[in-house]
């Protein structure tokens, strides 16, 4: 009579079973969709791996010494995994709901194409040529499509809107919450936004404008001693950007002071963030191995992430501890954080935390990036920078300085910021939707449910057929040049609808503060010998453009 050794020894030496085990397990999966469970299924797979190995070495027979019974169970794991992937695989390949969507064989197989094409450049210059390539839709991953027609706008991003935040934003919720920008449940969106909306709204954002002149003030400055101590022929413009939007975010976000104009370098919290771009540019392709990394407890590989979380929390502490001073109930000028906690409550609660976090990650190199593209073009485009500083000096007369409450009627300032803003939004390759159960019909295209969709900015706004001439920087297009624009709807840097840019007006204030200012104060150019293109060539993709390093001539105007 068979033994319980023998029947072990005879399941695990089967390979069909296995086979048809890793089968079950994609027919299982296949529909729930697991990549974002990873962190639990990994886990459970070692667990059963570990299991089926002490099981051989102590019941099966057939393994003389724990190594030999290791090797077993790995060739059962092979038979399992191998059939797996391989159903994997050719499902996606071939019988997949989005089987009918053009795009490249092995983006339809699996997102590390995504994460191949980024380590060869940024990912949102080969989603425009995949669009040149194959039209409107384009399958960017195996169940992902990239939407560039500006009718699936308000199918993607309008108030009606029936898709959802994609999955990705739910990438470190378990943690600390979520912030106004990772939350995907609509109703929770609209309660939270509405505090976002008063502190970044327009009587608020007449109070912080103290705070933006005296950064552009101190931007000012400091160049201008840079000049004096001989460095102006070759100033790193994208750090000097990066600084400035970095202090101001810090100051109106939560009234902390990083100083980094005055140091004329990164704090340490910043230059951190900024070491981590590359893993972001990465990591943002493949967001459920955030999960699994921080969910399993692997702190070290997640130590970036969560230095960046302490962080905020401490920043948010000292807020508190000033603003509990009894002569200061509140900051003395107010801060976004001022419409989002309750000064009286002791305890800050954890998605404060979080959102702590986005007003440095959404507020910071969105809008240094934005500034830097702005320079370059001004370098490039020399009588452009003449005829803008015109008619800044108009405004100003005999002032040096203008404040930014004086810079709201400058229309071919606008037409500039504008213009930057099309050829170079911060969210390239757009933002992720899911799309509801029952599917969506664009322009008689059935898109199936569940599907995740990006609108690629940086592919619209370059598309020849809403704005003529798509890659000249002509910023009169924007007034007296109307015939260069087809679509106004496919501009939008900002995003559209509920989740527009909750700080894009902060964001408009500081380019126009900065542009003014800079063109009142110096005569800007490329570096001898230099045409700037690095600014493009070496921009990271990270959700948000991270622009390239921009080294500039700065000759102050007399
Ligand atoms: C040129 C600068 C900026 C650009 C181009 C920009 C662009 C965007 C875009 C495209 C989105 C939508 C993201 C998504 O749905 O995933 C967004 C959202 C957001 N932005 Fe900005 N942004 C800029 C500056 C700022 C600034 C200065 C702040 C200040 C705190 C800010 C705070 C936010 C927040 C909190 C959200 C989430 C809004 C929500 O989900 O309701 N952004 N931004």
């Amino acid at each position: 009579m068979a033994t319980y050794g023998d029947r072990w020894d005879a399941f695990i030496q089967n390979k069909a079973i296995f086979a048809a085990l890793g089968l079950v397990t994609h027919g299982l999966l296949n529909n729930s969709e697991p990549d974002y469970k990873f962190y639990a299924i990994i886990p459970l797979w070692v667990q059963l791996f570990t299991f089926a190995t002490l099981v051989e070495y102590f019941v099966g027979s057939a393994s003389q010494s724990f190594l030999a019974a290791v090797f077993l169970v790995t060739s059962a794991a092979a038979a399992y995994f191998g059939t797996f992937i391989a159903s994997v695989l050719i499902y996606r390949a071939f019988f997949h709901r989005l089987r009918k969507f053009p795009g490249p064989f092995l983006a339809r197989l699996s997102k590390l194409y995504a994460v191949h094409v980024t380590l060869n450049g940024p990912y949102y210059e080969e989603i425009e040529r995949l669009h040149r390539e194959h039209g409107a839709f384009v399958r960017t991953g195996p169940r992902e499509l990239s939407i560039a027609d500006s009718d699936a706008i308000p199918l993607l991003n309008g108030p009606q809107a029936r898709v959802i935040k994609g999955p990705w934003y739910d990438h470190s919720k378990h943690i600390e919450g979520a912030a106004l920008h990772t939350t995907r449940d609509k109703a929770e969106h609209r309660m939270k936004r509405k505090d976002w909306d008063r502190a970044l709204g327009a009587s608020s954002l007449r109070e912080y404008s103290p705070r933006i002149n005296r950064h552009t003030t101190e931007l000012i400055s400091q160049l201008s001693s840079r000049i004096e101590k001989g460095e102006g022929d070759n100033l790193r413009m994208s750090d000097w950007m990066s600084f400035y939007s970095g202090d101001v975010i810090g100051d109106i976000g939560f009234s902390r002071e990083f100083g980094m104009i005055r140091e004329g370098k990164r704090a340490k919290l910043i230059q951190k963030l900024h070491d981590s771009m590359p893993a972001v540019s990465i990591l943002y392709h493949l967001p459920w191995v955030i999960g699994l990394i921080t969910r399993t407890g692997a702190e070290a590989g997640a130590k970036g992430l969560f230095e960046f979380m302490h962080w905020a929390r401490e920043a948010l502490k000292e807020r508190k501890k000033v603003c509990a001073l009894p002569s200061l109930n509140e900051p003395q000028e107010k801060d976004i954080m001022s419409f989002l906690l309750e000064e009286d409550d002791p305890d800050i609660p954890q998605d404060r935390n979080a959102d702590a976090r986005i007003i440095i990650v959404a507020g910071m190199d969105t809008t240094a990036s934005t500034l830097t593209f702005l320079m370059y073009e001004l370098c490039k485009n020399p009588d452009i920078q003449l005829k803008l500083r015109e008619e800044v000096q108009r405004v100003a007369g005999e002032r040096s300085f203008l404040d930014v409450d004086d810079l709201t009627n400058i229309q071919y300032l606008e037409d500039v910021v504008n213009e930057t803003l099309r050829l170079h939004p911060a969210a390239s390759s757009g933002v992720q939707r899911e799309t509801p159960p029952e599917g969506l019909n664009v322009n008689g295209t059935y898109i199936p449910g569940k599907i995740l969709t990006w609108m690629p900015m940086y592919t619209l706004h370059r598309s020849a057929a809403y704005f003529p001439q798509p890659l000249t920087f002509i910023p009169e297009r924007w007034s007296s040049q109307p015939d260069l624009i087809q679509n106004k709807q496919a501009f939008m840097p900002f995003l559209t609808g509920p989740h527009k840019c909750v700080g894009w007006q902060l964001a408009i204030r500081e380019l126009r503060s900065v542009t003014a200012n800079m063109l009142l104060n110096f005569e800007i150019g490329f570096v001898d010998g230099d045409t700037g293109e690095s600014v493009e060539s070496e921009a990271r993709d990270c959700f948000a453009t991270i622009s390239g390093p921009l080294d500039v001539r700065l000759r102050p105007l007399k």
